[in-house]
């Protein structure tokens, strides 16, 4: 039988460059190549990876040296960027073994589509868009100009949730242990009466402290999913004390890393095939340890450096039974006075940490992401995002270009290379504020951890696993919201947060009111000297969102804290450094915006409506003096009584309400204590026994009552 033939092809270029060759060099080709072409049997195709690509890589043995010094390595097989048949096009392209290999992903993310041929034009093509790419002058084998001591991370081992063999319930019952030790802790952290000698608000701040470490070293014991929902959490501090998102921060250092015997068996069992036949090299101990995976250094086949991100094993199981559990904990929350009750949307909070969750574990997801994020940042050179290697790349695995960089707040290394600190925090907050402002593309977790700064002084972002969207009509709603905080127009203030279905449209707004004219007439007449942080602004504004119909969607929280922690970066950095500077082009460029557009269509649409209202008014006018006319004979006849609701008496008659209640149920309660403790003690055990469950449920009940009274309490002095 004749076996089937692949088609193999390569180009010959006359003269080659060297391997790393910048791009000026590159394009000193003379003569067009040439194209070859040979047959060959096929090779065994490989595994596909969830993207599409094979994932099973090139066997070592079919790397060739080219005349250039350029590896070369076979295509890969259908559906590959390169789109070779049968995984046999063999292609010396320009002598540069990262055009070969990665030429046409390169062009693919860097806007163009992956172009698919049969023929080696293809790769030259590939080769061609790839060194007009900003990112070529970064190609080819990268010296690490900034190795840094590797830490030592801690084992993972001793972890029941590291274990392969963990059983559900075991797991389901860890979990419930610790929801409601945890509720037991809120309970009597709250509770006056829980605090000997008596209650005051250092002692009450002491004992919330000692819960916050608490639940950090048990969401690290509980593992990955409750590590990264803790990390989740510490960015939210409208829904969380103070204390709890400090201890919370903390848990970004103390993620164990597992072991790189486990790593290895979890690539191969991922590619289908031997970690050797991946890359050439792969070093065992990680450079980094995450909640969700962890990172190791390696160098390909074809000699390129890469950074592996290594998802730790078996998450998708343990994802299934934690969040099971955790949506029975949010029902659980949401009907829980003590976790803020119907006021917080704890059922919604699930979905979305559930949604993260999922989509963090999908690195064919962040790949992508990264892909998006390169493009949007395609024409600013100074904004640097790792190659993802998507030949190397399924689900659970991501090969990314190796990019060291100095971590933005190691400043003595900073210093040391003689790089401008101002113009690192600089760089960092107009990088957000154009994903912000004119992408709608951004980054959800800017941590000091996932910027560095590249040989050139560039700034890179690694780690793409959660970004945010602002889509166009809600970036409209937001700048509408900018504009009327810059008018420092509270009722305007108060409809773009309704737009933006921040605030609910419900009940009394006035004391809502009253708080955000507080704020814009605090914030904007600040001299600037006095300016307040962005954080602390906003954490007034979680502050006044705790008490209040606000509920931030998470998008605006993402933003608010991204925007802090480069702030606080920012400071790090250069003691001067001042948010407002930096971002008041983009404000002015906004007002110009507003401005250019009032001189247009919007003018004459405001004056078409202006005219509408008028002539209404002018039709309606002498039914509406008619109306005020009836109105006034029927007060004057006194057919006509009017009725006020006072909202503060009413919610002082409401407490009133509640204290009374609690106060029956106290004497009851009592009453049927004494009526236990004498049947008791006359022996009559059953009836005596039923008097103390009853006892005890007034008890619950008086609880329950001093708890409402002290949120009413709340409630009162915020307004
Ligand atoms: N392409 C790369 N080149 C060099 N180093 C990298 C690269 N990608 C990641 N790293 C290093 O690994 C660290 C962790 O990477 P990354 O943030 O992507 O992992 P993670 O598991 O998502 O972590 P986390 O979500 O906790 O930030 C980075 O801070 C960086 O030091």
């Amino acid at each position: 039988m004749v076996p089937d033939l692949g088609l193999s092809a390569s180009v010959f270029s006359p003269k080659l460059p060297r391997y790393g060759a910048s791009r000026n060099e590159t394009l000193l080709l003379k003569r067009p190549p040439t194209f070859r072409a040979e047959a060959r049997p096929p090779v065994e195709s490989g595994k596909y990876g969830t993207n599409g690509r094979a994932a099973k890589m090139v066997p070592t043995t079919e790397l060739r040296r080219a005349n250039g010094g350029g590896l070369v390595r076979s295509g890969t097989v259908n559906g590959s960027p390169n789109g070779t048949v049968n995984g046999s096009t063999k292609a010396p392209v320009n002598g540069s073994a990262q055009a070969a290999v990665n030429g046409s992903t390169r062009a693919a993310v860097n806007g163009a589509p992956p172009k698919a041929a049969v023929n080696g034009t293809s790769m030259v093509r590939g080769s061609r868009i790839s060194s007009l790419v900003k990112t070529q002058k970064q190609m080819g084998h990268r010296e690490d100009p900034f190795q840094e001591e590797l830490r030592i991370l801690p084992s993972d081992e001793g972890f029941s949730w590291a274990k392969d063999n963990y059983n559900s319930v075991q797991r389901s019952m860890d979990i419930w242990s610790f929801v409601l030790s945890f509720r037991l802790r809120v309970l009597f952290d709250n509770a006056k009466w829980a605090y000997p000698g008596g209650f005051s608000e250092e002692k009450q701040k002491a004992r919330r402290q000692k819960t916050a470490s608490w639940l950090r070293e048990q969401v690290l014991q509980l593992g990955p999913t409750f590590i990264k929902l803790g990390q989740l959490s510490s960015t939210r501090s409208d829904l969380f004390p103070r204390e709890f998102v400090d201890e919370l921060a903390k848990l970004q250092d103390r993620v164990p890393a597992f072991s790189p015997e486990k790593a290895k068996a979890f690539i191969e069992k991922e590619m289908g095939c031997s970690i050797n036949f991946v890359y050439k090299e792969f070093e065992e101990r990680p450079i980094a340890a995450a909640s969700l995976g962890q990172v190791h250094r390696a160098v390909l086949h074809n000699g390129e450096r890469v950074a592996v991100k290594v998802q730790r094993p078996g998450l998708k199981k343990l994802f299934d039974i934690d969040l099971r559990n955790l949506k029975l904990v949010a029902e659980y929350f949401q009907r829980s006075e003590a976790f803020g009750g119907p006021s917080r949307d704890w059922i919604g909070i699930y979905e979305e940490c559930s949604k993260i969750l999922y989509e963090e574990i999908d690195y064919i997801n962040e790949g992508k992401n990264a892909d998006r994020f390169r493009r949007d940042f395609r024409n600013i050179k100074w904004v640097r995002v790792p190659l993802i290697m998507w030949d190397y790349t399924t689900q659970k695995v991501l090969t990314l270009e190796y990019v060291p960089g100095i971590k933005i707040n190691n400043l003595d290394m900073l210093d040391s290379r003689g790089y401008s600190r101002s113009l690192i925090a600089s760089r960092a907050i107009e990088s957000y504020l154009i994903q912000i402002l004119k992408t709608g593309f951004f980054h959800a977790d800017p941590h000091p951890g996932n910027l560095a700064v590249d040989k050139d002084g560039s700034l890179i972002y690694y780690d793409f696993g959660m970004m945010g969207e602002i889509k166009s009509f809600t970036r409209e709603r937001l700048l509408s919201l900018f504009y009327s905080v810059y008018e420092k127009d509270a009722n305007k203030v108060m409809k773009a947060l309704i737009d933006l279905e921040a605030l609910q449209p419900t009940g009394d707004l006035s004391p809502v009111r009253r708080s955000i004219q507080f704020f814009l007439d605090n914030l904007l007449n600040q001299t600037p000297d006095q300016q307040q942080t962005l954080a602390a602004i906003g954490e007034d504004l979680f502050a006044i969102a705790q008490d209040q119909p606000f509920r931030f969607p998470s998008t605006f929280t993402f933003v608010i804290r991204a925007f802090s922690t480069l702030e606080g970066i920012g400071y790090i950095l250069d003691p001067d450094f001042s948010f407002v500077k930096v971002a008041a082009p983009y404000a002015q460029e906004l007002l110009d915006l507003k401005q250019r557009r009032r001189g247009g269509p919007e003018l004459v649409q405001e004056i078409r409506k202006q005219a509408n209202d008028a002539r209404d008014s002018t039709i309606s006018m002498p039914y509406r003096i008619q109306r005020i006319e009836d109105f006034v004979g029927q007060l004057e006849s006194g057919d006509l009584k009017l009725r006020v609701r006072v909202l503060e008496s009413e919610r002082a008659a409401r407490k009133a309400s509640v204290l009374q209640m609690a106060t029956m149920y106290t004497a009851l309660g009592g009453t049927l204590l004494n009526v236990g403790v004498t049947l008791n003690s006359q022996g009559n055990q059953i009836i005596a026994n039923g008097s103390f469950i009853g006892a005890g449920i007034f008890l619950a009940l008086v609880i329950r009552s001093m708890q409402r009274v002290k949120k009413l309490d709340k409630f009162e002095t915020m307004i």
